[in-house]
């Protein structure tokens, strides 16, 4: 599984807990930034998270910002993306089991260190279920492809 991460500066701590979290778990992982704690706006690192995965190069995303909220927005303007902010470990499952999330947010102000890592390993480690959950999606797809150009 490849994963690439990235934060703005109000998920920068707790994206440096997840990152040396998956290098235990090994599972590699590219971190998109950002680097430091300079405030910085967050649509510009769920970009380029939502298209890498989108692109195929990497299988998940994790995006962190201080309420997990606007990188979840954000990234779910990509087409063919599913992003889901999950704050529990419920969420994080049903995330995975029913909506096949691609991309995987969280807050740094909302959520302590523990509990999130616990649903960052939940939700690499939950399959899709697939079934009536797949004809859902195919909805969703077609949702986009209403809306989307391209
Ligand atoms: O979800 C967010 C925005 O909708 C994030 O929490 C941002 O990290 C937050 O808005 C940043 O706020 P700041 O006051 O500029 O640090």
């Amino acid at each position: 599984m490849q994963v690439a991460i990235a934060s703005d500066h109000g998920g920068f701590k707790l994206k440096g807990e997840i990152i040396a979290f998956l290098k235990k778990m090994n599972i590699e992982c590219t971190d998109l930034g950002t680097y430091s704690e300079e405030s910085v706006d967050y649509p510009d690192f769920a970009l380029p998270v939502a298209e890498a995965v989108r692109s195929g190069k990497y299988t998940r995303g994790i995006i962190i910002c201080g309420t997990g909220i606007g990188v979840c927005i954000a990234a779910n303007k990509v087409p063919g993306i599913r992003a889901a902010l999950c704050h529990d470990a419920f969420s994080a499952r049903a995330s995975r089991e029913h909506n096949d999330a691609n991309v995987l947010t969280m807050g740094e102000r909302v959520l302590g260190v523990g509990p999130a890592l616990e649903i960052v390993k939940i939700w690499l480690e939950t399959e899709f279920q697939g079934g009536r959950h797949s004809r859902r999606l195919e909805k969703i797809s077609r949702i986009e492809d209403k809306y989307c150009s391209k």
